[in-house]
């Protein structure tokens, strides 16, 4: 699809975020967590967005275990209701390479509470993200090698060819209870590997011969 209304800047447009959790088997069994018969949907707040010249990744207040998951993002190009799998890739703009970090330590309270995941996913800074990656540099976005580092040591490697629910799974589903519009962004879910950061760390990620992206780790004040 024509890419319109420089989507190539979809971060500031102010659209929603949907991610996927648990949509890797190894990561489901890293964190004792059942493998989903369903899409698990949760949101995250454009206000999340930090791209790579805008500064370091901020630990929120009272956090002591923030968790870096790398995932592939799908930016939305046209209004999804109702698409069906075989539509989905009509639909979608590019990519994107994230960070889903995640509160580990507000998470696991807000799990054993029965609560919402809010406090452990939508803080300011919570979701590194690359450039807008057009259509093209992704032929085959069902085989994308991720990978990220801490201080320059692999934590997370992994491809999307291992996912439970395929991309067009995923948006077909999200989309017979929501709409998607152009410039939303989904997360796909992050492979096993995941792991704290701390003050003073660098943490870096990628897509195999394609894109880098580095990021320090400060504690908000
Ligand atoms: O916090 C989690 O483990 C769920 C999640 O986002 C993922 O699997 O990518
Ligand atoms: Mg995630």
């Amino acid at each position: 699809m024509s890419v319109s209304k420089n989507l190539q800047n979809f971060t500031q447009w102010g659209r929603k975020i949907v991610a996927v959790g648990r949509n890797y088997r190894d990561h489901c069994a890293e964190l004792g967590n059942p493998i989903p018969k369903s899409p698990l949907l949760f949101m995250k707040p454009p206000s999340s967005y930090l791209i790579e010249e805008a500064g370091p990744i901020l630990i929120p207040r009272g956090c002591n275990d923030i968790h870096h998951e790398v995932e592939l993002g799908v930016v939305i190009g046209s209004k999804c209701q109702d698409v069906s799998e075989k539509e989905v890739l009509n639909h979608v703009a590019g990519y994107a390479l994230t960070l889903d970090m995640t509160a580990r330590d507000f998470q696991n309270e807000a799990k054993a509470k029965g609560n919402p995941w809010a406090m452990a996913k939508c803080f300011d800074t919570a979701l590194p993200v690359s450039r807008f990656i057009a259509l093209n540099e992704i032929p085959d976005p069902g085989n994308v090698e991720l990978w990220c580092k801490v201080n320059g040591e692999e934590r997370q490697r992994g491809t999307t060819s291992d996912m439970i629910f395929s991309i067009s799974h995923l948006i077909s589903y999200i989309s017979k209870y929501f709409t998607l519009d152009e410039g939303d962004l989904v997360l796909t879910g992050t492979p096993a590997g995941v792991g704290p950061v701390k003050e003073g760390d660098v943490l870096s990620c990628g897509i195999t011969d394609l894109i880098e992206m580095n990021f320090n780790v400060k504690r908000k004040l």
